[in-house]
């Protein structure tokens, strides 16, 4: 894996310089600035998902089609298209959504929008995560969308993930919050069992996910099913192989780990932005 660091301050211009390897990570810094600082500024945590969506959008051509994320960093990067668009730097783009929200967004920012049945390749996607690893493995889906976003993310050749530092973790599963299941309606609990059943020795308790609305309403996703709260007190070891146990379960629709997904990712943190590539 290699990276490129951006760090920022007050002041401007970036000057390119060169960065060794670091052994204990085996990566190199590719194409790092530093910037000429006095002192650095404060950012809010969505002063830093903002970042990494610009930085993302740099990526962004006229007349690609691109998959749109789901989140509160992703809609910073729809943000950041409406406006490209409306000033004319950007043009004849078209978006895939990959949530209903994510379609409301950026139709209210007049950004043209299609589908994945009309636009089966996808030049980039954007999106943010809930956890990163340092393959750039990812956990996503703890705003519901994971089942749009994997199509949509695997059906395009470059996608870009945008997150703040807080998403970094050394394993996945490691955060100690949810790995969503999404699984239809019928007989949740019977996969809730077996979910659980699953990662027994990872300390895992599954839960199903409520509609937020302070009812114990379950929550539905956009495509009808109900999602699984998978909480880990260990990391997943060996992902691959429990996507693929989890895929096998009769009545799972999708799970939210985006193996080798990722051809790129974006952390904003308080000492810069960093983009990691494979
Ligand atoms: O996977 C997702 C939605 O299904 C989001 O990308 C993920 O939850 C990160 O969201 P946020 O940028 O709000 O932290």
């Amino acid at each position: 894996m290699a990276s490129l660091s951006l760090h920022f301050s007050s002041a401007t211009p970036f000057v390119p310089r060169a960065t060794p390897l670091n052994p204990r990570t085996r990566t190199r810094t590719l194409k790092p600035f530093s910037i000429r600082s006095q002192s650095a500024p404060v950012l809010s945590q969505d002063d830093l998902k903002r970042l990494a969506a610009d930085k993302a959008v740099e990526s962004v051509k006229s007349g690609m089609v691109l998959g749109l994320g789901t989140g509160s960093t992703a809609a910073f990067v729809v943000d950041k298209l409406g406006l490209l668009l409306s000033t004319g730097q950007l043009s004849n783009i078209v978006g895939i959504p990959t949530s209903k929200r994510t379609q409301e967004q950026a139709a209210s920012l007049n950004i043209p929008l299609s589908t994945l049945d009309l636009h089966p390749h996808i030049d980039l996607a954007i999106d943010g995560a809930d956890e990163v690893d340092p393959n750039l493995d990812l956990v996503k889906g703890r705003g519901g969308a994971l089942l749009r976003e994997k199509m949509v993310e695997a059906a395009s050749s470059s996608f870009i993930v945008v997150a703040d530092d807080s998403k970094l973790v050394s394993g996945l599963g490691g955060s100690g919050l949810a790995m969503p299941v999404e699984v239809v309606q019928f007989c949740w609990k019977y996969n809730l069992v077996r979910l659980q059943g699953l990662f027994k020795e990872l300390g895992c308790e599954a839960k199903l996910r409520v509609a937020g609305d302070g009812s114990e309403k379950p929550y539905v996703t956009d495509n009808g099913n109900y999602i699984v709260d998978l909480y880990f007190k260990n990391p997943i070891q060996d992902g691959f192989a429990a996507g693929k146990e989890i895929s096998a379960m009769e009545g799972v629709v999708e799970h939210g780990l985006f193996l080798g997904m990722a051809t790129s990712v974006i952390i904003a943190g308080k000492t810069g932005v960093e983009v990691m590539t494979k």
